[in-house]
């Protein structure tokens, strides 16, 4: 509500729609007998100080018709728009539900159907159907229901690649019950929101049939049919017709202001507004200001989907300049979507909070969009796993790149084309010229890789976040990327964060290594301290599942026993108790991150440590 308020469109969206709603309400109780009071010795009159918008044939005041039909038409408006969206709807999950080839087969019809002009389609449904109110509200209920569908068949893709809708169909959920259990709960807040919107294209295309006299028949009236009866006298008495137009346009716009106000406000997900964590979990390194000379300084992150979905749960995170942290951490950990959160990535419904979150000394949710957006856009490269997510297959590599340099830094095309192969060269691609020329399918997924760290360089990156940047890649070439994630962080004096399941590649390349478990940190130490000084029992896991010169091949690597739980699922205690040797009673009560001396901490209450301990939080 404070966002919708801090936007003008908003507030005039929310304004007219009260204003619509409590005509509607009241219209009818206050004004109805007006309405209906038939005088003739004033039939036909202009506008006066009596009559401010004149009178009908019938000396009825239009007036008083037009505040007492805001009921009927608003309430045909409703009508239309839930005929619609219920049908929409059905059309729209409906390909997820049917078996392949009739999914296929509605999506085709609802493609084609999206493309017919709407309103033909509702006067086509309302001449079918008969000419009145029903027949109208049906056609135009009819006419919006393609459009919902294809919203809803978006949303519904979308939310189909989550890692949860995979894991319902693989354990063989029936399609129906993921339709209705997994996807229509996590899209339904969009299609109301966008449903605001719909209302006022119904409430005007209900009101257009009226005018056009498919819509409402006399005796009744709704705002069309007032504007249908003044039309004929427009030129002699222009307020006739002027009156019910402009109540119209009015809750028209009123109801597309708003629904696009909401679906900006609930679209943008708030960063900041502290969140309550439980005892204790604090980082050693992240106070509650933010740390100073940090690139990266993040306190209490916390990502939350509905249905009590938290991924990341309370973390604190700071990257010095120059720095390599990893982060490690089984499948799930939350480590992605860590990342996606400092970059604002998250997306709808996802909810970010944090105690702080600043990025070279600016705290994020103090930033306006726009200045967030730049802020991030210059200071902050991505590299994923994937690079030809991040790259356009349909555009030439040096276009791509010298984009970054046209659109944040305002350089002409030349400057920029010149920066974007200097990038390239110093990502050591042979024949930068040659290559800035080419499509991403003309390079190698190692050269992909190095193009979109390039992409990362064209602005002047103080911090670097690698999602497993080389999970994809070969040995030879992992170690090259490597070997290059290194050095541009040192020549650009950036922090990077690199985010890596495999702690062996992270002790490689890292100087810090924060090891996370269930949405937690539960221990951060220098990579030189690794081997000999993790303590946590999970950590020391990781380290013994790994591989060397002494494993004996024809046996099974070691393996942690155990599921980590869902994010949906991790308890008050300690998440990893269940899965862990040493557990005791004690860890139904979540060890808090202990700090053991300045680079270490620990989130154990078994954590073997010769060290002092001092608590912390
Ligand atoms: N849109 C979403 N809605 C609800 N849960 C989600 C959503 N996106 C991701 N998750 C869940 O958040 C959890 C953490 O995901 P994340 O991608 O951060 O894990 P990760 O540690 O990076 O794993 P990986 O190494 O496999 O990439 C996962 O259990 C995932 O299912």
């Amino acid at each position: 509500m404070r966002h919708l308020l801090r936007t003008p469109s908003g507030v005039i969206g929310l304004a007219l729609v009260a204003v619509t709603l409590v005509i509607a309400a009241v219209g009818p109780a206050i004004w109805g007998q007006e309405a209906e009071t038939v005088n003739a010795a004033a039939a036909l009159q202009g506008s006066s100080a009596e009559h401010p918008l004149g009178t009908d044939h019938l000396g009825r005041d239009i007036l008083a018709r037009v505040l007492a039909g805001g009921q009927f038409t608003v309430a045909l408006a409703f009508l239309a728009t839930a005929i619609g969206a219920g049908l929409g709807t059905l059309l729209g999950v409906l390909p997820a539900v049917l078996p392949r080839r009739a999914g296929r087969l509605v999506t085709g019809a609802v493609n084609a159907l999206v493309a017919f002009p709407a309103l033909l389609l509702a006067m086509f449904t309302a001449v079918i159907s008969g000419l009145g109110a029903k027949g109208a509200v049906l056609g135009i209920g009819i006419a919006f229901a393609p459009s919902i569908a294809r919203l809803t068949q978006t949303l519904s893709a979308s939310v189909a690649s989550a890692d949860y809708v995979a894991a319902a169909r693989l354990l063989r959920v029936p399609r129906w019950r993921i339709a209705t259990r997994h996807v229509l709960p996590n899209i339904g807040e969009p299609i109301i929101l966008n449903l605001t919107a719909a209302l006022g294209s119904s409430l005007v295309a209900m009101s257009g049939m009226s005018f056009l006299g498919l819509g409402v028949q006399p005796p009744s009236y709704d705002w069309g049919r007032l504007l249908f009866d003044g039309f004929s006298r427009i030129y002699v008495d222009p307020m006739v017709a002027i009156g019910p137009a402009i109540a119209i346009v009015a809750a028209g716009i009123g109801f597309n202001l708003l629904g696009e106000a909401l679906a900006r406000s609930v679209a943008r997900a708030p960063v900041g507004g502290k969140q309550a964590v439980g005892k204790g979990a604090a980082m050693p390194s992240s106070g509650e200001e933010p740390v100073e000379g940090a690139v990266l300084s993040v306190k209490d992150l916390t990502v939350t989907f509905p249905d009590g979905v938290t991924p990341v749960r309370g973390l604190s995170l700071t990257i010095m300049p120059g720095e390599i942290v990893g982060l490690v951490g089984e499948s799930g950990s939350g480590k992605s979507m860590t990342a996606n959160a400092v970059g604002g990535l998250v997306a709808y419904p996802g909810v970010v909070t944090a105690g702080h979150m600043s990025l070279c000394g600016e705290e994020l949710s103090t930033l306006s969009e726009a200045k967030r957006r730049k802020l991030l856009g210059t200071s902050m490269a991505m590299v994923f796993q994937d690079p030809m997510a991040s790259l356009n297959p349909a555009l030439k590599v040096g276009g791509q790149l010298a984009e970054v340099s046209l659109v944040h830094q305002g350089a002409k095309r030349p400057a920029a084309w010149a920066r974007a192969i200097d990038r390239l060269r110093q990502v050591h691609i042979p024949d930068p010229e040659k290559r800035a020329r080419q499509h991403p399918h003309e390079f190698s997924g190692g050269m992909r890789q190095r193009a979109v760290i390039a992409m990362g360089l064209m602005g002047t990156p103080r911090l670097l976040i690698a999602d497993e940047p080389t999970t994809a890649l070969d040995v030879t070439v992992q170690r090259q990327i490597l070997k290059l994630l290194r050095e541009v962080s040192a020549e650009a004096g950036a922090g990077a964060l690199f985010i890596s399941h495999d702690i062996a590649v992270v002790s490689e390349l890292c100087d810090r290594v924060v090891v996370m478990y269930a949405g937690r940190v539960v221990e951060e130490l220098p990579v030189a301290d690794l081997v000999d000084g993790a303590s946590h029992p999970y950590t020391k896991a990781l380290l013994a599942s790994l591989p060397d010169m002494e494993t004996d091949r024809d046996k099974p690597l070691a393996s942690i026993p155990g599921h980590q739980p869902s994010p949906a699922d991790v308890g008050e205690g300690c998440a990893f108790a269940s899965r862990c040797a040493l557990a005791t009673d004690r860890c139904v009560e979540r060890p808090p991150l202990t700090r053991y001396d300045a680079a270490h901490a620990v989130a154990c209450w078994h954590a073997e440590t010769r060290k002092a301990e001092v608590a912390i939080g």
